[in-house]
């Protein structure tokens, strides 16, 4: 940490490397850090009304440090928002306020808001500069970093967006005190994410100091800043997702599916949630195919079950569609390649692999064996064991 609070990590890519600051204050110098990088520019704030109600005074007395007088577009709060609807207030919104190509979006709020957000910046007058202040923790460690924007289809998750990068990222950790509990864990799952990809020690100290994370001390900054390291190293080797980019899906091919299986009604399940069961899942899948041991699945889950995350299908409140209608979403996923499943796989704690032409047949199997609902229907089936040998996918 600097005199004023804040570490930067900087996500390299040429001529677009752009900064992620992170600390405590950062609203109150918000005009100042972006007049610095983009001088003289009019903005448009799109946020959100929890956001709005709680922060948005505080964000405009910070603008004006750079002499910067925004428009203001508010929409409702939640993943429907993610939604042609809403994409087009908040086009409409830019327009209506005359901001020319070089003026700046600014996405002020969770991940919702920051892929909305970020998406109307890409399209409106085909790229418009972009800045990210994301208020969640799941914006700070990952959706407001790499420059994947979009919106939802009842077909599936962010199926219809586009890479689009920030300028600058202000990640201010003060604004975390009035985030939900709930919405607080949902963030964390992402974070544990950062672990398990490739981190292992990273996933040890966040068992050993998840209680400090959440109450908010110094710790809680340091494993931002490590999930943005984390991330910004990614993005800057495969920023258009044709490689390891698809590590950071870790949890989401499965979590995906769960969120449009719940029509992305958030009172049933959040992303970070759908994250948490998917990355449990995940786990799982690849212990049943004999592919990492099921003691590593066992400290997932217990990690996951420790900080009050959901990890298994049964912990999402009402009923979920059956196991094919869950492999019809999937289908849905953009790592999709000619028809054949990708997975991330992982062979243990920090080793999670891209696992291509994984079996539909496998998929459909294992979803049947965790599915609350099947295993009701099915009494006494046979279940595989973990362990069990199963053919694996390359
Ligand atoms: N682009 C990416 O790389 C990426 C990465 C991860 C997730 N995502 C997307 O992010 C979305 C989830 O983001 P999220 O978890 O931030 O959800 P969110 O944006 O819905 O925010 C969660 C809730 O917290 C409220 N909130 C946010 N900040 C607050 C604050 N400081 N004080 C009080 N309330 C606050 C919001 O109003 C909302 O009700 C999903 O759509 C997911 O697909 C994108
Ligand atoms: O930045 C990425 O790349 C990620 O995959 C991060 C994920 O946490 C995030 O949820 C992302 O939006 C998922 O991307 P998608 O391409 O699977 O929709
Ligand atoms: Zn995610």
């Amino acid at each position: 940490m600097s005199a004023d609070q804040s570490v930067t990590v900087e996500v390299g890519l040429g001529d677009r490397t752009y900064d992620i600051l992170i600390g405590s204050g950062l609203l109150s110098r918000a005009g100042a850090e972006i007049s610095r990088r983009l001088p003289g520019t009019r903005a448009a704030v799109i946020t959100d009304a929890n956001v709005a109600a709680a922060h948005l005074d505080a964000l405009k007395a910070g603008l004006e440090t750079g002499g910067i007088q925004p428009a203001v577009i508010t929409l409702p709060p939640g993943e429907k928002t993610k939604s042609f609807a809403h994409l087009e207030e908040a086009v409409d919104g830019v327009l209506a306020a005359r901001l020319e190509r070089g003026d700046i979006v600014i996405a002020f709020g969770g991940g919702v808001i920051g892929d909305l957000a970020g998406f109307a910046a890409g399209i409106v007058r085909r790229g418009m500069n972009f800045v990210q202040i994301p208020t969640s923790l799941l914006a700070q460690v990952d959706s407001s970093v790499g420059g994947k924007t979009g919106i939802n289809s009842a077909r599936g998750k962010n199926l219809v967006g586009v890479f689009h990068q920030p300028k600058l990222v202000l990640a201010d950790t003060e604004v975390l005190d009035t985030l939900p509990i709930r919405e607080f864990r949902a963030g964390y799952a992402e974070l544990a994410k950062y672990g398990l990809i490739d981190r292992p020690t990273f996933f040890t100290w966040l068992e050993e100091n998840w209680v400090r994370v959440f109450a908010g001390g110094p710790e809680r900054a340091q494993a931002i800043a490590e999930a943005c390291r984390a991330k910004a190293d990614v993005v800057a080797r495969d920023e258009f997702e044709t490689g390891d980019r698809a590590l950071l899906n870790l949890g989401h091919t499965f979590g995906h599916a769960l969120e449009a299986a719940t029509q992305y009604d958030g009172t049933r399940l959040v992303h970070g949630e759908g994250v948490a069961v998917g990355m449990a899942l995940a786990h799982r899948f690849s212990s049943r195919l004999n592919l990492a041991s099921p003691d590593d699945a066992s400290r997932v889950e217990a990690h996951l079950r420790a900080v009050g995350l959901p990890w298994r299908m049964a912990d999402i409140p009402g009923d979920l569609p059956d196991a094919e209608a869950l492999l019809s979403f999937i289908a849905q996923d953009k790592k999709v390649s000619r028809g054949a499943l990708t997975f991330i796989l992982t062979r243990g704690i920090g080793q999670a692999f891209i696992a291509k032409d994984v079996p539909a047949s496998e998929v459909l199997s294992f979803l049947k064996e965790n599915h609350p609902g099947e295993q009701e229907s099915r009494p006494g089936q046979q279940k595989m064991r973990p362990g069990q040998q199963k053919s694996r996918p390359r």
